[in-house]
């Protein structure tokens, strides 16, 4: 490993808009947590877990994802979680995240709404106290179930709305198309959430079309192939639409098969509006410095690139302008400073 394009990475200015909190649970937090709660898990140890971290595609994975979320019960529960996420998020000067969560895995099974989102926003609240981190609240529907289970989980969220940044779109993609929830995305619109969507992880490049059209989404999630369709990416590209990559969720989950081959620097070059996340780290081996790391070394990316990608990641935030502006300003500052 190169220690000084980590340290550059490290250091660098980022936000991070894709992580879905249930994905940031450790091995080590799972198993405190099942103690703590008295919920037997299948594993015998931590390497047990994460040997069983092979997955084959998205529904291997969500499979052992939603089993494992089952050692979150209560308010403090959530708390640790995040906060956890956020004091890693600290050690790699990560400034600003935009977080999912997926009340439906825990309402589902019991769980109240309430413990769920006080655990997670006072972690976050936190996080701003502690870290100096900011962030936004982003409520995931699980498209493999009805929009009306959706409509009931934005009822419980009705109190919450105004700590709640935006919705998003997330689980098994195949077969569970945006259209789904055209009615659900128009009612939070007109609440004034943001929209954001998972398309084109699995699913084809007119989910992608989907998401746009009907969802009328402000961000795509992935969004890995609208490389199939040139017109798509032209459109995606003139409205300077974000997509939020994850490489090494995209190996993990076999939507590549080597680093060497992930679009980020092709979708680059034909100047679509790319950036790095972590997506579930806890499952897929790193969290966001090490997927700047993968790409960097993988696509040959320069510091240039690696600065271009961190300030895509604040532009593509919901964060206001003069945020942005002085984030991107700080990554600039970053750079020139930088030895060597
Ligand atoms: N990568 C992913 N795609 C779809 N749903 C998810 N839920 C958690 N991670 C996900
Ligand atoms: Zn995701």
């Amino acid at each position: 490993m190169d220690d000084a394009l980590r340290d550059f990475v490290k250091g660098l200015p980022k936000a991070e808009l894709h992580l879905h909190l249930e994905g940031s649970l450790e091995p080590e937090l799972m198993f405190a947590l099942a103690q703590r709660n008295a919920v037997a898990i299948p594993y015998e140890t931590v390497d047990a877990v994460r040997a069983a971290y092979d997955f084959s595609n998205l529904q291997d994975f969500l499979d052992i994802y939603y089993a494992g979320a089952d050692v979150l019960r209560d308010e403090r529960d959530f708390y640790d979680l995040t906060m956890a996420y956020l004091k890693r998020m600290a050690q790699e000067n990560v400034q600003h995240v935009e977080v999912f969560f997926d009340p439906q895995t825990h309402t589902d099974r019991g769980i109240a709404f309430e413990a769920v989102a006080d655990g997670i926003l006072a972690a976050l609240d936190d996080g701003e106290r502690d870290f100096g981190i900011t962030s936004g609240l982003i409520l995931c529907f699980l498209r493999h179930l009805s929009e009306e289970a959706a409509f009931d989980v934005l009822a419980m969220a009705d109190p919450y709305l105004d700590r709640i940044l935006g919705v998003g779109l997330d689980s098994s993609e195949l077969g569970h198309p945006p259209s789904k929830f055209a009615r659900i995305f128009k009612e939070a619109g007109a609440r004034g959430l943001k929209r954001v969507a998972h398309a084109g992880e699995e699913g084809p490049a007119p989910y992608i079309h989907e998401a746009l059209d009907i969802l009328h989404v402000d961000r795509i999630d992935h969004g890995n192939r609208c490389l199939d369709d040139p017109e798509l990416v032209a459109r995606l590209a003139r409205s300077g639409m974000t997509l939020t990559l994850c490489p090494l969720s995209n190996l993990k989950l076999c939507v590549i098969d080597d680093m060497a081959h992930h679009p980020l620097k092709s979708m680059m070059e034909s100047g679509l509006h790319v950036m790095v996340n972590s997506d579930d780290p806890a499952y897929f081996g790193g969290y966001l410095t090490d997927n700047y790391l993968a790409v960097a070394q993988a696509l040959n990316l320069s510091r240039d690139d690696l600065a271009v990608l961190a300030k895509n990641s604040f532009r593509g935030s919901f964060l206001d302008g003069t945020a942005k502006a002085r984030h991107m300003a700080a990554i600039d500052d970053y750079v020139a400073a930088y030895p060597g």
